[in-house]
């Protein structure tokens, strides 16, 4: 009898007892199974095979990982640091691995640890390091990048930061993978693998203390750290604080205390320009400026002081065309070129001295090293032996040399005389684009333009608010500087891009009366050009032709101006009156400054670091000068009218801040605060520093932050009030009750009574030229157009109060008080 056939289920046993199913089930499925198995392993090995093999080719983190960030450090500069999805639980710093030198250098990623070698210092220079997790391994080097620029309207603060975002996210920064055998000490380490690239620090050349900088290499943030500066430069034919740093850098370099290259120690340096090649080509520009002409400067002199230590050639780049592209390029090479140092290439130290142009600072180099430097506060010592020198000399030198004189004269005589130039030369791109911008130039620093105002009173359609609140006509009225520079780059000038800015008067200077003739022909010559516009009334059209008042605060600095007080008594020697606007930032000229009908400062923040953002202003002192400025216009009130002015910003300067203006109040005790809306003006500038439409406060937020000053200056006890508005300038007056006289306000200026207390000679105060009370319809809450008169008539644009009466209009346009 045959045996049963076994069905698929049935669990029977064979004679070794082992299941028969198991077994038929094998061998039905043994050759996909064994098939399978044979690939999953030869997938396994050869992606070990791959990654033991290309170990160049791991990727760095995707760019959606890595997103560098800026974070202010506690001193002012800026610190990219990253934020990713993190590789190594402490890898906030990222190693270099070099690559293989051969074929053409590209930087690829890391490569496995090789044993240990001896280290040399990278570059040459004596330094070491941080671990990844950010302790410090004596023999391990760091380099820290420092990325500086200068600014004036914001394009190469942008680049600056781009740069240190690229750098970041290129693969100097990309972590080297996983080592196999993790070493003991720092001595198993490859030297190779000992320098690691810190996050690269963006620092604005024009905020920042260059002493700390430029005349020795930055303090590291962390120990055994040497720097690598780059430098980003724009040139300005017009004076600009990229002359400061230039200066810094020549003066240090000529300081016969320094050593001449007291930044050797340095990892190294490059430089990247940005300039206009259209308006300024390679050679000679117009008004003497070359195309990156600064840029090649700056490079002259890091090289000088550095000891030719320029890590890779200047990069250019021509904002109107190649910049982004040329900067970039400028990039990859200088990657290159940083991964050579790292990997411990050096770069030969020599005089810093590129061309014949430096002849001249050769043969200074020349002089300072042949002839010791000294210490003044080491003479003592030099008189009674051989001068010491730096780098210190041999000991068989020092016996063999008798003692050496000391020059004072040396220094000076062999400097080039720095080169006194006009603020505006006529064949400057500067004069040219003031110009169209309808400004007439006086002499080579100052300007004179016809306000809108002025042509608006022409045609009988109203003055502005100096009229509703002091009793100017606009049409009687003059707008100067005999500054076009100023030390502030507030966010809403409307002149950035085309002004020099300075922090201290370096160009020639204008006699005061040349100053004032010319403001007044140019001031008539525009009258005159508005003969034919419709509407001009004849009668104060001829009015027109004496001026009465003169404001100075176009654009500008007034008193930067060495001569501003011998122009204001020419002013009123011609019964001219004057209000003045400066900027509180320069004490010493304010406290110089004699009688002004009235005198004004601008008041654009309530703290520091509100000021600092939106006056942008040069001085690193800024806001010790704004205070000292406070003080003495407090001492100046009894001679004169002061007055605050504070330019609203809606995001800057406005929210929370009331409470802070009225501690400035308490502080500088002005007679009046003038409070007004900004005037958007669309700027390059004012865009790149972000200012909008949306900034532009409404007149409703303007007389809303008014009572809220009011009442803080209430609460402190200060006796103010709020007198008058001008809805259509967006501009309200608080004033000092000293000026609430007979149950009315008095904010109106008795001119002539101003003239003749002057000519008097004797001493008087503000309340001795008080006017006559305000206008009914200027007072707060009266919208401040004299609608009700018959004098000038309100014009609207797009109909807007089309067909009312002049009530009715009173009443639309009443201010909110
Ligand atoms: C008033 C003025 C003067 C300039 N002078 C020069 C010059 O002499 N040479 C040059 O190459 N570029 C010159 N430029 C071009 C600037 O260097 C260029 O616009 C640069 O990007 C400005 O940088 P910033 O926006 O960071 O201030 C000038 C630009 C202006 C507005
Ligand atoms: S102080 Fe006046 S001129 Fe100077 S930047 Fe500010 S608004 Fe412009």
């Amino acid at each position: 009898m045959l045996p049963p056939v076994p069905r698929m289920g049935d669990v029977s046993l064979d004679s070794d007892g082992r299941s028969i199913d198991l077994l038929e089930l094998w061998h039905a499925a043994r050759i996909p199974l064994i098939v399978a198995f044979a690939l999953a392993l030869l997938a396994v090995n050869l992606r070990s095979w791959v990654l033991a093999r290309k170990p160049a080719d791991v990727a760095p983190p995707s760019p959606s990982k890595l997103e560098p960030q800026l974070s202010a450090e506690p001193d002012g500069s800026v610190v990219l640091s990253e934020k990713f999805e993190d590789i190594s639980p402490s890898s906030k710093r990222r190693k270099l691995s070099p690559v293989p030198k051969t074929g053409p250098k590209r930087i690829t990623g890391g490569q496995a640890r090789k044993k240990k070698q001896p280290s040399p210092a990278v570059g040459g220079s004596d330094v070491a390091a941080v671990d990844e997790a950010g302790d410090v391994l004596p023999d391990r080097k760091a380099i820290q990048i420092y990325v500086f620029y200068s600014s004036l309207t914001g394009s190469t603060a942008k680049y600056a930061t781009k740069l240190a975002e690229d750098l970041f996210s290129q693969p100097l920064y990309t972590p080297a993978p996983a080592p196999p055998v993790v070493p003991e000490t720092s001595d198993d380490l490859d030297p190779h693998e000992k320098a690691i690239f810190l996050p690269p620090i963006v620092e604005n050349l024009d905020y920042l203390d260059l002493d700390d900088y430029f005349i020795s290499p930055a303090a590291p943030k962390t120990p055994n750290t040497t720097s690598v500066y780059l430098l980003l430069i724009p040139t300005y034919e017009i004076t600009s604080p990229v002359d400061a740093f230039l200066e810094h850098l020549s003066e240090t370099h000529h300081d016969f205390r320094i050593d001449t290259r007291p930044l050797r120690s340095l990892l190294g340096f490059s430089v990247f320009g940005f300039g206009d090649k259209e308006g300024w080509p390679i050679e000679e520009g117009r008004g003497g400026g070359i195309f990156c002409g600064q840029a090649k400067e700056a490079d002259r002199w890091m090289a000088k002081l550095t000891g030719g230590k320029r890590i890779f050639p200047i990069g250019m780049g021509d904002v109107k065309d190649d910049a982004v592209a040329s900067l970039k390029e400028w990039r990859e090479h200088l990657e290159v070129a940083l991964h050579d140092l790292a990997g411990g290439e050096t770069i030969a130290e020599y005089n810093g001295v590129d061309s014949e142009d430096d002849e001249d600072i050769a043969q200074d180099d020349a002089t300072n090293q042949t002839e010791p430097l000294v210490d003044v506060e080491d003479l003592g010592d030099s008189i009674q032996k051989p001068l010491s020198t730096n780098p210190q000399p041999s000991k068989s030198k020092r016996k063999s040399k008798p003692p050496i004189p000391v020059d004072f004269t040396t220094k000076s005589s062999s400097r080039p005389a720095p080169k006194i130039k006009e603020m505006v030369p006529k064949e400057s791109p500067t004069y040219n684009a003031l110009t169209k911008q309808g400004y007439t130039i006086v002499g080579s620093h100052s300007g004179v333009k016809l306000c809108r105002w002025t042509k608006s009173a022409l045609r009988g359609r109203g003055s502005c608010y100096k009229y509703s609140f002091y009793g100017i006509k606009s049409h009687l009225c003059m707008e100067t500087t005999p500054s076009l520079s100023c030390s502030n780059k507030c966010v809403f000038c409307w002149r950035h891009g085309t002004n020099p800015v300075s922090t201290t008067w370096n160009w020639t200077v204008d006699p005061p009366d040349m100053i004032l003739q010319g403001a007044m022909d140019g001031h008539y010559q525009k009258i005159k050009m508005l003969k034919g516009i419709p509407g001009v009334r004849a009668d104060r059209f001829a009015e027109a032709f004496r001026i009465r008042h003169c404001a100075l605060s176009l654009v500008g600095e007034p008193i930067f101006y060495p001569h501003i007080n011998e122009f204001l008594s020419m002013l009123h020697a011609r019964r001219i009156s004057s209000f003045l606007v400066c900027n509180a930032q320069h004490p010493d000229q304010l406290a110089r400054l004699k009688y002004v009908t009235q005198l004004y400062v601008s008041i654009d923040a309530s703290n520091k670091e509100s000021l600092r953002r939106i006056d942008r202003p040069l001085h690193r002192d800024f806001w010790e000068r704004f205070l000292k400025c406070l003080e003495i216009l407090r001492a100046k009130r009894d001679r004169m009218r002061t007055v605050f002015r504070l330019t609203l910003v809606k995001g800057f300067n406005i929210e929370e801040e009331a409470e802070g203006y009225a501690a400035l109040v308490e502080q500088g005790l002005p007679a009046f605060v003038e409070i007004k809306g900004v005037t958007y003006c669309g700027t390059s500038t004012s865009v790149g520093a972000g200012l909008t439409m949306r900034n532009v406060p409404f007149y409703e937020e303007v007389c809303e932050f008014v009572k809220k000053l009011n009442e803080a200056l209430e609460r402190r006890g200060l006796k103010y009030g709020i007198a008058a508005e001008h809805a259509h300038s967006c501009c309200v007056l608080i004033a000092s009750n000293d000026y609430f006289i007979d149950g009315r306000w008095h904010t109106v200026i008795d001119y002539e009574k101003f003239f003749q207390l002057l000519e008097e000679g004797r001493e008087f105060g503000p309340l001795d030229y008080v006017g006559p009370p305000t206008e009914e319809w200027a007072v707060w809450g009266n919208g401040g157009f004299n609608v009700l008169q018959p004098a000038d008539e309100r014009v609207y644009k797009k109909g807007k109060h089309k067909g009312k009466t002049a009530q009715e209009v009173a009443e639309a346009e009443s201010g909110c008080g």
